[in-house]
């Protein structure tokens, strides 16, 4: 049964999804990453929202680990180059948590417009300033969007319903989808310009790190005030601080900081500046959202090999993964048997589907085909990192769909380029189920490719098929099956041998030295 460990506070409905859909499950919160790190190895899956920090060294101690589940949108906290090297599928719930999110940022927007919190501390306080506190109005200021996305646009629905005007800032906002938002598309610099409210909703990547930055917060037009629930590092804090001192920002509101948690911070304190704990997502249908779609998504991964969400692997539906798996394992061993007989560098790899094969999502396949070509030269790899691995070598990967109908009802054919030509094998369903090879470098064969196989090219002779068994006799390997091809008779023949045991060296060299044999090589599945 897999095993998931939930390491952040999570709403209880995502243990009960695991334990319902048969994964054991573990709820371990507030470890240190020392601790983290000891325990983490019995786990198939960890899910997490922001406090965990999945390292390159988090996943090196995690062996059997096969998936990471963030309850939430921002992977940020997730080393998502190591995880996808060490064949680990990084999921999040990209919607879940959404509305709930933009919900808060015009909650803040309002609290910097009003001064809600001072004037609540001064009122509690036994105050009644009721002089000191001065507000603005939302209706018929800008609104200043950096990112344009999910929460972005929901922000800009919000905002246009207290009759804001909004711009965005987001280098992938079509022209068209602007307008369906209807908000101005504009450049950085004229959004920092006209903006009365600047609200950030980007991901924090290398190109968003310090979009507002101490020049860029400069440009912005005086009084302007600042909302962000995105990432810490969004905001240059330091010139942030300056800004509010100043009086040239006269409000900001974060929810996020640099470093989190943010138990000490230089901006506590500082006149108009309002702050929550990473509060974003905090409400309870959000909490439950994300809590059962991470666990739904990562139990049906474990158990059926779906992919839903995945941010290294494309998707892959539960409805789906049934059909798919005997293509993959088809694929997989295809991959394989190119890997373990093609000589040399590789350049490119064509995987090419028809019949019921080219109806399919094609990603899974080409997944498994790198897969099991990658791992004739490394135990970890899996179909989250093949493609990864593939593209570091440099090796080129073509998928083509033929409409055609061939002789096969469904086909799959791996042609691998190398400095000798290109090699092709090709390979079907029979029953829809079990994997067969029906091509072998432009000869026909129909074999089963599992266990410890022998392949043997050989000169079409009579008397060798006997001298080969007497040989593998005399050594004490018992033959299971025999699947001979040939280009035409008295040409070269291909033979396939599955054996009950490894065919060492040894035995190879004595099969070698039988008269008319090209190749033999010993073959593992
Ligand atoms: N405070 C909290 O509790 C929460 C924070 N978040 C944060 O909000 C972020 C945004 O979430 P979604 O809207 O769902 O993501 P999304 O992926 O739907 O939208 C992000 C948008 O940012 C844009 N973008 C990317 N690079 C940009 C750049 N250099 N300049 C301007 N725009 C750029 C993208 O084109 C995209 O439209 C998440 O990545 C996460 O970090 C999300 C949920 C809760
Ligand atoms: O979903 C996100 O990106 C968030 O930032 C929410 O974080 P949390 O799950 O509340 O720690």
């Amino acid at each position: 049964m897999p095993k998931v460990l939930i390491s952040d506070k999570m709403d209880p409905k995502a243990a009960q999804i695991f334990r319902e859909r048969g994964v054991e499950v573990d709820e371990i919160t507030g470890k240190t990453p020392e601790e983290l790190k000891a325990i983490i190895g019995q786990y198939d899956g960890l899910a997490i929202r922001s406090s965990t920090k999945v390292t390159a060294e988090i996943l090196d101690a995690a062996a059997n680990l096969k998936v990471v589940g963030r309850a939430g949108i921002g992977v940020d906290n997730v080393d998502i180059p190591a995880a996808s090297a060490r064949g680990v599928v990084v999921m999040n719930t990209p919607f879940g948590n959404s509305i709930t999110t933009a919900e808060h940022a015009i909650a803040l927007m309002f609290a910097l417009a009003r001064q809600l919190p001072e004037a609540d501390a001064s009122t509690q306080a036994g105050k009644w300033e009721k002089n000191r506190f001065m507000g603005v109005e939302l209706t018929g200021k800008t609104l200043g969007l950096i990112g344009a996305g999910n929460i972005g646009s929901i922000v800009a629905d919000r905002a246009q319903g207290l009759k804001m005007k909004v711009v965005a800032f987001d280098p992938f906002l079509t022209p068209d989808r602007a307008i369906e938002m209807g908000v101005e598309k504009v450049g950085l610099d004229d959004l920092l310009l006209r903006a009365d409210f600047i609200t950030l909703h980007t991901p924090l990547t290398d190109q968003t790190r310090g979009i507002l930055s101490a020049e860029n917060l400069a440009k912005t037009k005086r009084g302007v005030r600042i909302i962000n629930c995105a990432r810490g590092g969004l905001i240059d804090e330091a010139a942030l601080k300056q800004g509010l001192e100043s009086g040239h920002v006269a409000g900001a509101a974060l929810d996020v900081f640099q470093v989190e948690p943010a138990k000490e911070h230089p901006l506590f304190g500082t006149p108009n500046f309002v702050s929550t704990p990473h509060l974003g997502a905090s409400t309870t249908e959000a909490q439950v959202n994300v809590a059962i779609q991470v666990a739904e998504q990562m139990a049906d991964f474990l158990v059926s090999g779906g992919v839903t969400n995945a941010l290294n692997m494309p998707s892959l539906s539960a409805e789906e993964a049934p059909r798919l798996k005997p293509y993959m394992a088809l694929a997989e061993k295809l991959g394989s048997l190119v890997g373990q007989l093609a000589h040399g560098e590789l350049r490119n790899i064509a995987i090419e589907s028809e019949g019921a094969a080219a109806e399919l999502n094609q990603k899974p396949i080409v997944g498994a085909v790198l897969a099991g070509l990658m791992r004739v030269h490394s135990d970890t790899v899996n179909m989250v990192n093949a493609p990864f691995l593939a593209k570091e070598r440099g090796l080129d990967v073509r998928e083509v769909r033929h409409d055609r109908e061939g002789d096969y009802h469904t086909l799959v054919r791996v042609t691998v380029g190398t400095a000798q030509g290109d090699r092709s094998v090709a390979g079907t369903l029979f029953g829809n189920a079990a994997p067969r090879l029906v091509e072998l470098f432009g000869i026909k064969v129909e074999a089963d490719l599992a266990g410890n196989m022998l392949y043997i090219v050989n000169e079409d002779a009579p008397g060798f098929i006997g001298r080969l068994g007497t040989t593998l006799g005399a050594a004490g390997v018992n033959i299971g099956t025999f699947h001979l091809g040939r280009r035409e008779a008295g040409g070269e023949a291909v033979l396939l041998l599955s054996v009950d045991d490894v065919v060492g060296e040894a035995l190879l060299a004595t099969v070698r030295a039988l008269p008319g044999v090209k190749t033999a090589m010993a073959l593992t599945f």
